[in-house]
């Protein structure tokens, strides 16, 4: 069997060389002529798998370990009678931790405290019900909006989203990019929603670049409906908008789901779902495949200091958002090819991200509710 991997597929080698010959080529150079003689291609979202890629080809399965699929045609496998997966839920936690540790750096920035505070969250799948429980545990208040959910549900507070963004301090998008059918969401923050947010409040995207429109973004930061925004995906990817990176408060390039974890989960996924198809003996060895975490243990005083001081703190031991942000700025050229270049070069030299149940916490003179939001957050506190 022959398998053709992306380049950015994580530990692609290690994983699909035991189920067959595994040929890696950079995401976006995989073409039709590369899969003349493979039964499978394995992806992550730079890949686009049409018609044009795959027809022809004696390709049986595809797999792409990412959450989001606007990247893939399914018609198109589906009429060839490809099977394809992906790998739901595989960076949902990864995504959660980047908007704590966002929040927790706008808090620290601005001057203002999390608990109390009002964030919407838009998508309440994998991604938004992990950020629901951390904000949760913050203290702050969620109002929920998601509905294909609230369709199928019997849950009564789920909320309208003119009700959400009119009384949200922070608005939150976990939504796919979904171009047709009852409930689209290419451009759903456009003119009118930012027209019904809460004058001041703070923007977030960490969903896809193509759910927002991001010049009625910039008109509303300009006249103030929008005070700070947080900005992970763009329109377009890779050649991100310098005019959409000025506005942000904190950028990155589309790295929210990029802890090691999230990665690995999207290999691991396609890799079980690859031995199911082609009834296969599953013999990767994972735990051999996680490094230690650089970060196992911080001890801190939180003597005299508020909870979400102590957080920011550790957090930022851990993953360092900052450094993102920083890091896109400099790649912000002006030239729109290399523009485009520094983008996946960035993403593709992601530091190694642990995640937060990597590190155990030593919290001195801890109250207990500061341990609660510690452990609630995934940290391994402990006891006093
Ligand atoms: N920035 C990143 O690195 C990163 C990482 C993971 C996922 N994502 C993106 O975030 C999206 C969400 O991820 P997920 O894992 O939570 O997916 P998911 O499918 O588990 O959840 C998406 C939720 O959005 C809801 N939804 C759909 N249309 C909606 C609408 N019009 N309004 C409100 N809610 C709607 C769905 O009902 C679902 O509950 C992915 O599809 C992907 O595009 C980005
Ligand atoms: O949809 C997803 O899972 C995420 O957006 C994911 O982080 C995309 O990452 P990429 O495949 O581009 O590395």
């Amino acid at each position: 069997m022959k398998i053709v991997c992306a380049e950015t597929v994580l530990l692609a080698q290690e994983a699909f060389s035991l189920a067959g010959k595994t040929v890696v080529i950079p995401d976006r150079e995989i073409t039709r002529d590369d899969l003349f003689d493979a039964d499978a291609l394995i992806v992550r979202s730079k890949t686009k798998i049409n018609a044009d890629l795959i027809s022809g080809t004696p390709v049986k399965f595809v797999g792409t370990a990412t959450a989001g699929t606007d990247h893939i045609d399914s018609d198109a496998l589906g009429k060839r009678g490809i099977y394809w997966c992906a790998a739901p839920g595989c960076n949902a936690n990864s995504v959660s931790e980047y908007l704590v540790a966002a929040l927790l750096v706008l808090r620290r920035r601005h001057g203002y405290d999390l608990e109390g505070k009002t964030i919407g969250v838009i998508g309440c799948g994998n991604v938004g019900s992990r950020v629901v429980k951390k904000c949760h545990a913050l203290g702050m208040n969620v109002l929920r909006n998601d509905p294909p959910l609230a369709a199928v549900s019997a849950d009564p507070d789920f909320l309208p989203l003119e009700h959400v963004l009119a009384e949200s301090d922070i608005v939150t998008l976990h939504i796919p990019l979904v171009k047709t059918g009852p409930w689209p969401t290419e451009r759903l923050a456009d003119y009118l929603f930012f027209e019904q947010l809460k004058p001041g409040a703070i923007f977030i995207n960490a969903a896809r670049g193509s759910v927002c429109d991001y010049d009625a973004l910039l008109a509303a930061k300009a006249g103030g409906a929008v005070a700070q925004t947080v900005i992970d995906v763009w329109n377009p990817e890779p050649a991100f908008r310098p005019d959409v990176l000025k506005l942000a408060d904190l950028a990155s390039p589309h790295i929210a789901g990029h802890s090691y974890e999230g990665k690995l989960n999207g290999t691991i996924a396609c890799y079980n779902e690859l031995c199911n198809f082609f009834e296969l003996r599953k013999s990767w060895d994972i735990a051999a495949s996680l490094p230690q975490p650089d970060v196992p243990h911080i001890e801190i005083d939180c003597n005299g200091r508020s909870d979400e001081e102590v957080l920011y703190e550790i957090i930022g031991q851990i993953y360092d958002i900052e450094t993102d942000d920083r890091l896109i700025r400099d790649a912000s050229v002006q030239n729109e090819v290399d523009r485009a270049r520094n983008f996946d070069a960035l993403r593709k030299s992601y530091r190694t991200r642990r995640e937060f149940k990597n590190t155990e916490l030593t919290l001195n003179n801890a109250a207990t509710a500061l341990r609660h939001k510690a452990k609630a957050l995934g940290f391994i506190v402990r006891e006093a």
